[in-house]
């Protein structure tokens, strides 16, 4: 089992009291939160919680009404996205982002380009571009779509573009990845794939995984922060976390013991349900 982030270690990312109002809507509630280098964090919750505001307002495309971000220490709250990105933020999205009309190969090659040490003049010095591509092609060696480098990135399916959206992100050099429901859509075979990626990124990357599955979760976070309505219900270790009755009543509803191997078999769901399940 994995444990949670040392707590005493300076903090790679910094966020206090981070508030976001949509006019009488409050998304994102005075939510703090710490994270060493490294980390790998989950933020879950059900649908119109704010965890995909919360990464919006980390990665700059939007502000928060109230309270502060830091990076390794600096101030970043008012920082265009770019500036955060020039500083190791990146991040997939719900809906790849993924530029259909180019190759493969050259979409990582393209969101490589503003942080490769090699930028200046790569695409009129063959030399230089050709490291820009040794480079990306590492990135799709990463994520199993080495094969498909030369193919348009339109002949990709979903899951595909998912793992060509996360090799984009990788060749942001991220000191910093936020990932928004990078399993939603996957078969099995790639949350397996996924999961070996994900675990397997360089130790001082830190992670911010919004995720549905609870199992996907459970594999890669050390510790958990839940929203409901914009507020942080409880954060901590991933086992204490899920383990929480307000974690286990929110998504299950009150009832009778809901141990771990209670009458509920792992206690949590494999998938966590809208707000609508979760009335039922
Ligand atoms: N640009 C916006 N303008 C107005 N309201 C917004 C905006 N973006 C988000 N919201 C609202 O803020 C709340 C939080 O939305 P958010 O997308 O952050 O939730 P979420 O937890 O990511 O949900 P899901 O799991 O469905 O993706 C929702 O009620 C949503 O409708």
């Amino acid at each position: 089992m994995t444990s949670a982030p040392n707590a005493a270690a300076p903090a790679v990312l910094a966020l206090d009291r981070l508030t976001r109002r949509y006019g009488t809507l409050t998304a994102v509630d005075d939510v703090s939160l710490r994270l060493p280098a490294g980390a790998r964090h989950a933020v879950i919750g059900p649908n119109g919680a704010g965890k995909t505001t919360l990464l919006n307002l980390i990665a700059g495309t939007d502000r928060p009404d109230h309270g502060t971000i830091t990076l390794d220490g600096a101030d970043i709250t008012r920082k265009p996205t770019a500036g955060r990105s020039r500083l190791g933020i990146a991040r997939s999205f719900q809906q790849p982002a993924v530029i259909a009309e180019l190759s493969v190969l050259d979409n990582v090659v393209l969101a490589g380009w503003p942080h490769h040490p090699q930028r200046r003049g790569a695409w009129r010095r063959p030399s230089r571009y050709r490291l820009h591509k040794e480079s990306a092609g590492r990135h799709l060696e990463t994520v199993g779509l080495a094969d498909l480098a030369h193919r348009p990135a339109s002949t990709l399916s979903h899951g595909q573009r998912r793992m060509l959206d996360l090799a984009a992100a990788l060749a942001g050099r991220p000191r910093l990845l936020l990932l928004d429901e990078p399993a939603a859509g996957l078969t099995d075979r790639d949350i397996g794939r996924l999961l070996g990626i994900i675990g397997g990124l360089p130790s001082d990357v830190a992670v911010i995984l919004v995720e549905h599955h609870v199992e996907v979760v459970a594999e890669l976070a050390t510790s958990v922060t839940v929203l409901a309505a914009g507020k942080v219900l409880v954060s901590g270790p991933t086992q204490e976390v899920l383990a929480h009755p307000e974690v286990r009543e929110a998504y299950h509803g009150p009832g009778p013991s809901t141990g771990p191997d209670g009458p509920r078999g792992k206690g949590i769901p494999t998938v966590c349900p809208s707000p609508t399940d979760a009335r039922g």
